[in-house]
């Protein structure tokens, strides 16, 4: 221990300079020469905005300046105002810390243990200095009681450094704000990326750069739209990302929406209307529920891509479109063209790419974050009371579930725990499909029950759904609202089952 004694004790009393990325870069290359350690990592506490800004990290590749910032749900801010929160921790594994698992997980996936120094000016929070090694059950408290002593020239140098920040870029926070409200419907950020979606991920960088067309599958809710938007993001096009989800346009819409229509063309074209082909020129056009799009459509979009050329309904000329194509569907488009349901043709243009996205059954690893993630939200979003958080048990019970409907299905279940908690103690109701399943069944006596196949009895309940509805599938009070499902899945079930 002496080796790193005098280490510190040497740079206490010798970092003159108050740039950060030179301060970590020293403290860095004197301190692996004396313990484990693969980097080191600061960051700035910002509790009106309930989020950290990661300021700056070096590792052997060199230091690095930060921006962007990760949120906090309430629960994570608790413990990190908290009193009883020491002023220095050892973890041996990120795992066991919420709030560390949370935010590294954001950046710095790799990190396995790390030992956190608090930085405290009058004695409150603003933020940590991270000293982190790739592996397990690297540190130990006189290590870290050691590096403690850093902690005085750290607070000042994030002070310092957030304080420039805030002058340099009194609208950044603005900027950041416009972010957040597109992240509650589209995550800037995809959660389980260096998890359970990892290698999609993979995918989804080598080939964001090449525009070329992307056919993405998966369950309905396993995050299709999310890594489409992805794909977007890591293709630094910046121009236009226009989804059109083929399942919800009426049929005989799907003209004029997609290609859209001159002025006069029909009643009611009482102007020019650009189609979503020439809206998504210079970008990505993404067509969501491919699978849905009727034959006739199929024919005219495999031209379109064919010829990268629209008209207009009731127009004459031909317009150049230049888009990048992703599509993505949760059928089984193969079995779609064995039927006769989808064309070949048209499979074969737009497949080039295949992309897999997991069930969330399948990557079980991803539910602590997106629960935290989700929670998060839900409480900016339905509530103003603090909540307890997601607990261990909490967490226990959400693993063990199997998630028919997928994220989605996590995401309601959350919302749903937040507006029905009581004392900010959340409860998790897993048993929906199951509830709903006992309410149709408890009215008949149990040894008058008529075993009958499972769709004709999910026909029969859908049908006798829809007619209490009055026929209405999307929206408030519609089918799929009362059932807690995609109005688009509920549709193609109702089509297969021919109710409607
Ligand atoms: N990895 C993720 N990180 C954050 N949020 C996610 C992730 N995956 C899914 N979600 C959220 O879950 C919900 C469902 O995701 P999305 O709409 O992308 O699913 P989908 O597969 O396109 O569903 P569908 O087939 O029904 O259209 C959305 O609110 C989305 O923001």
């Amino acid at each position: 221990m002496e080796p790193l004694k005098s280490s510190i004790h040497d740079l206490v009393m010798g970092l003159p300079s108050l740039d950060v990325t030179a301060s970590l870069s020293t403290c860095f290359n004197q301190l692996k020469a004396v313990m484990p350690l693969d980097g080191i990592y600061i960051n700035y506490f910002d509790k009106q905005q309930r989020c950290i800004w990661p300021i700056a990290q070096v590792n052997a590749l060199g230091t690095e300046s930060q921006s962007g910032k990760i949120s906090l749900n309430t629960f994570m801010c608790q413990r990190l105002t908290s009193s009883h929160r020491p002023r220095m921790m050892v973890l041996a594994d990120v795992q066991d810390d919420p709030v560390t698992r949370w935010v590294l997980s954001n950046y710095l996936p790799q990190a396995r243990s790390v030992i956190l120094v608090r930085l405290l000016i009058d004695g409150v929070h603003c933020g940590i200095i991270g000293f982190y090694s790739n592996l397990a059950n690297q540190y130990n408290d006189t290590q870290a009681k050691l590096l403690q002593q850093l902690h005085r020239h750290f607070a000042l140098i994030a002070a310092l450094e957030i304080q420039q920040r805030r002058q340099a870029g009194s609208n950044m926070s603005f900027q950041r704000r416009g972010v957040d409200q597109v992240m509650d419907t589209v995550p800037e950020t995809v959660i389980g990326e260096h998890n359970g979606l990892a290698e999609v991920m993979l995918k989804v960088r080598s080939v964001a750069p090449t525009r070329c067309t992307v056919l993405i599958q998966g369950e309905s809710g396993v995050g299709k739209e999310v890594i489409a938007n992805a794909i977007h993001q890591h293709s630094n096009s910046g121009a236009n990302f226009v989804r059109v989800n083929c399942g919800a346009i009426p049929e005989h819409l799907i003209d004029s929406i997609l290609f859209g229509h001159e002025k006069g063309a029909f009643t009611g074209a009482d102007r020019q209307h650009k189609g979503y082909f020439e809206q998504a020129c210079g970008g990505t056009l993404f067509l969501d529920e491919i699978g849905e799009l009727p034959l006739t459509a199929q024919v005219k979009l495999l031209r379109v891509l064919q010829t990268r050329r629209t008209t207009r309904v009731g127009g004459t000329g031909e317009i150049s479109v230049d888009f990048r194509l992703i599509t993505a569907t949760h059928r089984n488009l193969p079995q779609m063209i064995a039927t006769g349901e989808f064309r070949q043709d048209l499979w074969y243009r737009i497949n080039l790419f295949p992309l897999d996205v997991p069930p969330l059954r399948e990557r079980k690893e991803d539910i602590p974050l997106l629960a935290e993630y989700f929670l998060e939200s839900a409480i900016r979003r339905l509530t103003d009371d603090d909540h307890s958080g997601v607990t261990e048990y909490d967490t226990e019970q959400l693993m063990e579930y199997s998630w028919p409907g997928n994220v989605r299905e996590l995401q309601n279940v959350i919302d749903r725990a937040v507006i029905s908690s009581r004392n900010g103690k959340l409860e998790f109701d897993l048993r929906g499909e199951v509830a709903s399943v006992s309410a149709i069944t408890s009215s008949a006596p149990v040894d008058d029950i008529e075993i009958i196949p499972l769709d004709t009895m999910l026909s029969q309940y859908l049908h006798r759904v829809l007619l209490l509805c009055h026929g209405k599938i999307h929206g408030p009070g519609g089918a799929a609202e009362r059932l807690d499902v995609n109005p688009n899945t509920l549709r193609s079930k109702l089509k297969k089952f021919e109710i409607i």
